[in-house]
This record gives structure tokens, sequence and C-alpha cells, in this order.
């Protein structure tokens, strides 16, 4: 076809240039004989000759394709990293490390950390945009192909899907993986020491913020022992994979941390996954847009190494169905009671998980959701204990033993949360004396601020029974009318 509209080309083209004189052709030379009048015209000769090179051309180009595709082949290989894949921002991030060629098309990435002396910085790190880039890669020359699908999405989460296309000479066949390995192991060494913590995003995981910097475990100051009970329970489930397998139980631990805010539930799962060596994975049931079947399927689609922390799970208590319009939290959670049940131990229940769920109201709780398969341990975290007291004015004032057992002594029967303690012991930095000093009257006014509150609470429950009183009577009244 190519070759057809060549010659035909080559046919206008020689009625343009039709004044250019052409040499005659010679007629014995054709197979068949041709008429003197067609051998001795000039158009017809002019004609003959561009078609002649067009069928040239076009072979040579169909030449130069399929010389392509062979090189392509033979020589070139190529690798294709789907933007679902972990591979996948591990090689972006190693591209911005060997920096990006041949390319004037560049996105930004800006990050803000912290330094020592609570400065805050930004840095840029330059991605490559949608396109083709070079990166020079020890002695490699790697062609990346960075493609955005434009008419399909990601239903999940709205983003276009992209393929990363990494082409290299195949005189080196491993290049690839040495490639992934690489990237894979720095994206390790920029997490080492760090916790990821994940949220769900549409249907998968994605990691929320930049990695936090892993809290100490001995940070979350517990009552005697328990910190270690959980730490060597969860140890040893980790270590007992073949254990659950061969007696045919799923495997899988649930764990309730119950007990009053803000004395250190969540820290606790935090500062656990640390020492562990773990991430987070942080699922809220009040979410609107959280369904059963969403919930049971962000549970099985946990990425590896990953603690699901729960939180204030008595939320779904209550709500029979979905949408349960009479439900406690109607309008606000979707995730019914017995959905939660499935999820966590149920026909739909996956396998190979570590949930944590946490809770202010332990009591609220229906025994079918504490039962073991479901919660295998129950921990509760209580307001301050004195050895707690003793042991938080130590991290703040290392080496003041004394005056921990003074500030113990005064705190002891104030049901102090260990917020609170934090959030005072803010105020006296580097201060030892001046926190002990202060603190009888510091406990004073927050003795009257809590009476304060308790009497507003007192006075709004009277109002809403006297409400209640009085619409009652007015129904007795109108009924008794009535009758
Ligand atoms: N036991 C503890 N040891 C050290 N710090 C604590 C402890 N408990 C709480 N804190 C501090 O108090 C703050 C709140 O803690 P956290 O969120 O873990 O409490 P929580 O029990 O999960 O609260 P809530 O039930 O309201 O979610 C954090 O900044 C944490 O550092």
């Amino acid at each position: 076809m190519a070759a057809l509209n060549m010659a035909a080309l080559g046919g206008a083209g020689a009625g343009a240039s039709g004044s250019m004189p052409m040499p005659p052709i010679d007629a014995s030379k054709f197979p068949l004989p041709l008429p003197e009048w067609l051998v001795g015209n000039p158009l017809f000769t002019a004609g003959f000759g561009l078609g002649a090179m067009g069928a040239a051309m076009s072979l040579l180009s169909r030449g130069a394709a399929v010389a392509e595709v062979v090189f392509r082949r033979q020589v070139l290989m190529s690798l294709e990293i789907p933007s679902k894949d972990y591979a996948y921002q591990w090689v972006m991030q190693w591209m911005v490390a060997n920096r990006i060629h041949g390319s004037r098309h560049l996105g930004v990435e800006t990050t803000y950390s912290k330094d020592a002396a609570g400065r805050q910085t930004a840095a840029f790190d330059f991605i490559p945009s949608p396109g083709r880039h070079w990166v020079r890669w020890r002695g490699n020359f790697i062609l990346v192909d960075r493609a955005r699908e434009t008419k399909t999405v990601d239903m999940s989460t709205g983003a276009p899907w992209e393929t990363l296309t990494l082409t290299a000479l195949s005189i080196r066949p491993n290049v690839f993986q040495d490639i992934l390995a690489e990237a894979k192991q720095a994206a390790l060494e920029r997490e080492e020491g760090m916790t990821i913590i994940y949220q769900c995003y549409g249907h998968e995981w994605r990691p929320f913020g930049n990695p936090k910097r892993i809290r100490p475990f001995d940070s979350v100051v517990l009552d005697s022992g328990v910190s270690n009970h959980v730490f060597d329970d969860i140890q040893d489930f980790l270590q007992s994979h073949k254990w659950y397998l061969d007696r045919g139980i799923p495997y899988r631990r649930g764990y309730l941390l119950h007990g009053p805010p803000g004395c250190g539930k969540s820290s606790f799962v935090s500062a656990l996954a640390g020492r562990l060596g773990y991430n987070i994975c942080v699922l809220n049931l009040g979410d609107p847009s959280m369904t059963d079947d969403r919930l049971a399927h962000m549970l099985a689609v946990v990425p590896p190494r990953c603690l699901v922390l729960l939180e204030d799970v008595d939320f779904a208590v209550g709500q029979q169905t979905p949408a349960d319009p009479s439900g406690p939290y109607a309008g606000v959670t979707r995730v019914s009671f017995s959905g939660l049940l499935n999820a966590l131990d149920g026909v739909i229940a996956t396998e190979e998980r570590v949930v944590f769920m946490t809770t202010n109201h332990f009591h609220a709780l229906p025994r079918a959701l504490v039962r073991p398969g479901r919660v295998d341990l129950s921990i509760y975290i209580g307001l301050a204990s004195r050895s707690q007291l003793k042991m938080m004015y130590l991290r703040f004032f290392p080496g003041q033993e004394d005056l921990s057992e003074t500030f113990a002594t005064v705190c002891e029967d104030e049901g102090l949360s260990m917020a609170e303690l934090q959030g005072y012991f803010m105020f006296f930095k580097n201060k030892p004396e001046e926190a002990v000093a202060n603190i009888k009257e510091w406990l004073d006014e927050r003795r009257k601020v809590h009476e304060e509150q308790l009497q507003k609470l007192r006075e709004a429950e009277a109002a809403k029974s006297g409400k209640a009183q009085f619409e009652h009577s007015w129904k007795m009244e109108a009924c008794r009318r009535q009758c």
C-alpha cells in the first residue's frame, strides 16, 4: 500500500517536474514490448523512475522496521512496572537518586522535616514526570518511560493508572534484578528506624504522611510488667506459624487495649510496632465511607509486617445493619456490628494478621466481640499508678529519685492520666524542683475544673430528664382526655 502511494506520488511529482529533461528509456530492456510513443514519452519515464525510488524507499523503511523489531527483541530488554506494584515507588525513588537525564519535564516532591531544634526544613526531590527519561547507572544507559493512562483511572483512588517501562541493552541480563534489588534496599534503608503509618484510600493501603521515627519502647510507661507481657505474647505468636498451621487454627491474633482516654493505648501500639520492626495500618470505624465489605477487604490486603490498629472499636456496637437508622451512630458509621465480627473471625476473615483494638468503653462491648478468636488477649491500660508516676517523672527528670517519690506521693490518688501528666511536665522542662513545688496548686485547679464540668453535666442531665418528664405527663394528659 505504502509502495503504491509512493508510486502515485511519484507520478504526480513527475507531472510537476515535467520540464526536467529525462534520459530516454531503452525499449529493448523491457520484458514486454512497449509502444514506441510510450517509451519516448518523458512523463512516463519520469513517473517510472520516481515509482522505482518510492518502492525502494518503502522497502527500506519496512526493512528498518523489521530491523528495529529484531534489534528490540535480540538486543534490548524491557521491564514493566505498574503503579499498583510496591516496586513502583521504589524505582521512582531510585531514579531520583540516580539523577534523571534527557528530560526537562520533572515533577517536584516536597518533604518537610524538623531538626533537633524544632526548626522546620523543606527538601525538594525531582521526580520524573510522565514521558521518557534516561538514567545512567553503573555504565548502562536505561531508558525509562513513565506512561500515564488518560482514559481510565484507578477506581479506588481516583488516580490515573501508570506504568514505568525500563529498557536496557540485554548484554547484562541481570540488570533489572540488580536495579530492583538496589531500589528495594534503598527503600528499606530509608524506612529503617521509621514506622510507616498506613491508612486506607479507597480499597488499598497507602502510607499516610512521612514515615515516623520509631517510638522507643520504654517511652510508653505502663504498669509494671504489662509492656513486656504483650511483647512476649506477640513475639511468641509471630514465631508460631507452623504450630497454628499444624493444628488447623487460623493464624491470627487479636488484642484489646481498654481503659480511660490518654493512658497510652495508641502510643503503646506504636512503640510495640517499632520494637518489632513492623508498620501500622490504622482503620477507623467512624469513617462514614467504611462499609462491611470494605472493612473485610482492607483486613484481607494488609501489607506484610504490619499491625492493624482498629481504634474505638465500640463505634460499631449497637449498629444492627450498615445503614441502621435507629443505631446509636445512625448517619455516622456504616460498619455494622455483625460486619465487624465477621471481618475479625467469620467465614470471610483472612489469616495471618495481628489486630489491636482499642476502646474507652470496655463494658459496652458484647461478649461476641471479646471472645477468643477475636480478642485473644485483653489488657487494661489505666490511670497512672504510683510506679507509673515515678517512672514518668524520671523520664522527664532523670536522676531525681527522691523528688520522684515525693511527686508520686502527692499525685497517687488523684486519678491522673499519663497524657495529663505529660502535659504538666512540659511546663517544667529541666526544672524538677518546680514540678514538685507546683503540683499541689495544679491539682487544686484541676479538681475545680472537673467539679465545674461535672456540675454542667448534671444540669444538662437534669434538664433532659425534666423535659422527658414534662413530655411524659403531657402525653398522659392527652391520653386521659382522649379516653
Ligand atoms: N503510658 C504512657 N506513657 C507515656 N506517655 C503516654 C502514656 N499514655 C499517654 N501518653 C501520652 O499521652 C498522649 C496520648 O496518648 P494515647 O493517644 O496513646 O492515649 P490513648 O489511651 O490511646 O487515648 P484515647 O483512648 O483517647 O485514644 C500521647 O502524647 C502520649 O505520648
